[in-house]
């Protein structure tokens, strides 16, 4: 081998095979060189590209007309719900890592986070169906875990897990929720007509509950929540399995109750759905609010649904799984 040195200035004693050997290797040298500037090259370009692909998508986020927020109740508005140091676990779970939480009243409050984020958890303690651990509940001036009766009757609750008496029609449900909460049987005659028809349930009404759909259970369960024109309404999931059609409804009905003066909380994973509807948000992710205020603040001038994404942790990107595609029949 010839050292590549020697091809400037050639020793005397250097032989023709020499010097082709050593500009061979010169030439193989300079083509790597190329192949690795290439390569340089093409990196430099895709990370460029990239950049410029991230710069004119925050561009295009800062720039894309956000769904105008509905005007949240003034500051000075007295709350109706205010949540302090809420908690709890199931054993090792820590479902709910103290939340703290202030609804106005007039409010359309959207709750979002992740499955297994402590949703559920918080507004079943909320409405007095599951005991904290720690904390405290209180809907107009009244401690939800010190006098339940009371709150309960200001408080209109869709759970999540719908339990049902599904043995009783819809009407006989109906009815049955209205005396419960205190309702003569004329005023409940009266409240179901309206809300049977604003549900669109006239043709099953008179049907067992267990037979309903998923949604028309949703709807019963909702129309059960609404029949004592509580202050408060806590919605778990309300337009989950209802259709486009009965879930414009229903929020018509909704933003009615909030313009009279009544106040929502609801939680959805349909991020589209908060932004038109609700006034205020609150992010919880791990048991632990991330954020909370009006759309406004909470979105801080991005999507929701980026908002979310970013303080949820991201998207995951999926690898593997490509026995998923090998299709086995
Ligand atoms: N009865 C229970 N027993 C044990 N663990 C529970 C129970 N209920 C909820 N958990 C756990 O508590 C955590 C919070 O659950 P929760 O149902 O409150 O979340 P979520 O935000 O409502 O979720 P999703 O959006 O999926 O409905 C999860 O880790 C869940 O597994």
């Amino acid at each position: 081998m010839v050292a590549i040195g020697l091809v400037d200035a050639p020793p005397a004693e250097l032989t023709i095979e020499d010097t082709a050997a050593a500009v061979a290797e010169l030439e193989l040298i300079e083509e790597l060189t190329i192949e690795q500037i290439d390569e340089d090259e093409a990196e430099a370009e895709a990370e460029a590209a990239a950049a410029a692909a991230k710069a004119a998508a925050r561009k295009k986020r800062a720039t894309r007309k956000l769904p105008t927020a509905t005007k949240a109740p003034a500051a000075s508005a007295p709350a109706v719900l205010t949540i302090s140091g809420l908690a709890k676990s199931y054993g090792a779970t820590q479902a709910v890592a103290g939340i703290d939480l202030e609804v106005r009243t007039g409010s359309f409050y959207g709750i979002v986070g992740p499955n297994g984020a402590g949703k559920t958890t918080t507004l079943s303690m909320v409405t007095g169906l599951l005991r904290p651990d720690a904390g405290t509940v209180v809907v107009h001036d009244v401690d939800v875990w010190k006098e339940p009766a009371k709150a309960k009757r200001m408080t209109g609750v869709l759970p999540d897990r719908l339990r049902l008496f599904d043995r009783l029609t819809g009407a006989q449900l109906l009815y049955y929720s209205g005396v419960l909460r205190g309702l003569d049987a004329q005023t409940v005659r009266t409240r179901s007509a309206d809300l049977v028809s604003a549900f669109g349930l006239e043709e099953a009404i008179n049907r067992l509950v267990a037979d309903y759909s998923a949604g028309m259970t949703k709807k019963i369960a909702l129309a059960c929540a609404m029949i004592h024109s509580p202050r408060l309404l806590v919605l778990d999931e309300p337009f989950e399995a209802v259709d486009p059609v009965s879930a414009a409804n229903l929020i018509e009905i909704l933003q009615r109750y909030v313009a009279a003066g009544g106040t929502v909380v609801l939680s959805s994973h349909g991020m589209d759905l908060i932004e038109r509807v609700c006034d205020s948000v609150a992010i919880i992710v791990q048991g632990r609010v991330l954020a909370a205020g009006t759309l406004d603040e909470v979105r801080d001038g991005e999507r929701l649904e980026d908002r979310f994404v970013e303080l949820a942790g991201g998207r995951k990107v999926a690898e593997g799984m490509e026995w998923l595609h090998s299709f086995s029949d």
